[in-house]
């Protein structure tokens, strides 16, 4: 469902992500993890086509992103759920519900707010499935925090997509109803075959809530693995990359290594630490030398 391959993008000189490769498949519940600035919003980003990538392979619910995509295209394949969720506080939940099919609708239907028979009976689907039909007559701005979310996960559901992206979708929730919040949204998709990427700040809930978690650190991929894997090293990797780094980096030559923080990242792939490109300090330290 997700095929991304040594993606890269950067914010004029700020390079954000350094060749990222991830693969998500169908039913898969993936949390991404890192530390603020790692560039989680910037990947789901180009997941979603808000944001253009500068190189690699992005292939998301069977769209290529870096080729030409209609937006209305993106719609049918590709869901999100925002922290703040993003819903119509005035109109009804069944109403916040459709929105999620006007990408699905003609264009005229769509301004008209003009909805098949179909697209209602589907809406109330999803609102069962995070348990919130009985409210479906209901203002949006009458619920709680956390049932708002719930609603943005039925509208993300509404749309039928193969892919959702989910931007830190509890992190305004206390831990109870975030917990009830992740496990609709883990048990919805799971039922209906959908890929999910969701990035988190909380380690308990990816162990608990993840199928697979991956640590982004400095705009590289430094763990992707089972959340059993999710070790005091792994979480080393992901959090405190300075303190591994000098830790791991050996001196050659006489020559201690300045710490080059892109280039120093150790990965754990797979079960296996890949030892990153330790050598690189090596190398920049020969160049110096040289020149
Ligand atoms: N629109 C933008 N324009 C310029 N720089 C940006 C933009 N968005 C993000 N950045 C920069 O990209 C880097 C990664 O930011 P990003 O929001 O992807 O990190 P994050 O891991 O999602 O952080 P957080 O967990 O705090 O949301 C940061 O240095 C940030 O300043």
């Amino acid at each position: 469902m997700i095929t991304i391959r040594n993606l890269r993008k950067s914010y004029g000189s700020n390079h954000v992500l350094h060749g990222i490769d991830l693969d998500v498949k169908a039913g898969e519940f993936v949390v991404m993890l890192g530390l603020s600035g790692a560039g989680k919003s910037t990947l789901l980003r180009c997941m979603n086509g808000l944001n253009r990538a500068d190189s690699g392979t992005l292939q998301v619910g069977g769209i290529d992103l870096m080729q030409k995509h209609s937006r209305r295209e993106l719609a049918r394949h590709v869901a999100m759920v925002f922290q703040h969720h993003n819903l119509v506080p005035r109109l009804s939940v069944r109403k916040n519900v459709l929105t999620g099919r006007l990408g699905q609708v003609g264009t005229f239907a769509s301004m008209m707010q003009m909805f098949r028979h179909s697209d209602i009976v589907l809406a109330d689907q999803c609102l069962e499935r995070v348990g919130l039909i009985n409210k479906a007559d209901q203002r949006t701005q009458a619920l709680s925090g956390g049932q708002m979310q719930r609603v943005g996960i039925a509208r993300a559901l509404a749309q039928q997509p193969n892919v959702i992206l989910a931007d830190e979708p509890v992190a305004s929730l206390d831990p109870k109803t975030a917990r009830s919040v992740l496990q609709y949204l883990r048990d919805a998709t799971r039922e209906m075959g959908i890929a999910v990427v969701c990035n988190l700040h909380q380690v308990d809930y990816a162990k608990e809530f993840g199928d697979r978690v991956v640590g982004l650190a400095q705009g590289r991929m430094v763990f992707n693995d089972v959340p059993a894997a999710l070790n005091a090293a792994a979480l080393d990797a992901i959090y405190h990359t300075t303190d591994v780094q000098s830790s791991s980096m050996p001196a050659m030559d006489g020559v201690q290594p300045r710490p080059y923080p892109h280039e120093h990242v150790p990965a754990y792939c797979a079960g296996k630490w890949m030892p990153a490109t330790a050598n690189a300090a090596h190398a920049v330290a020969a160049t110096e030398r040289a020149l």
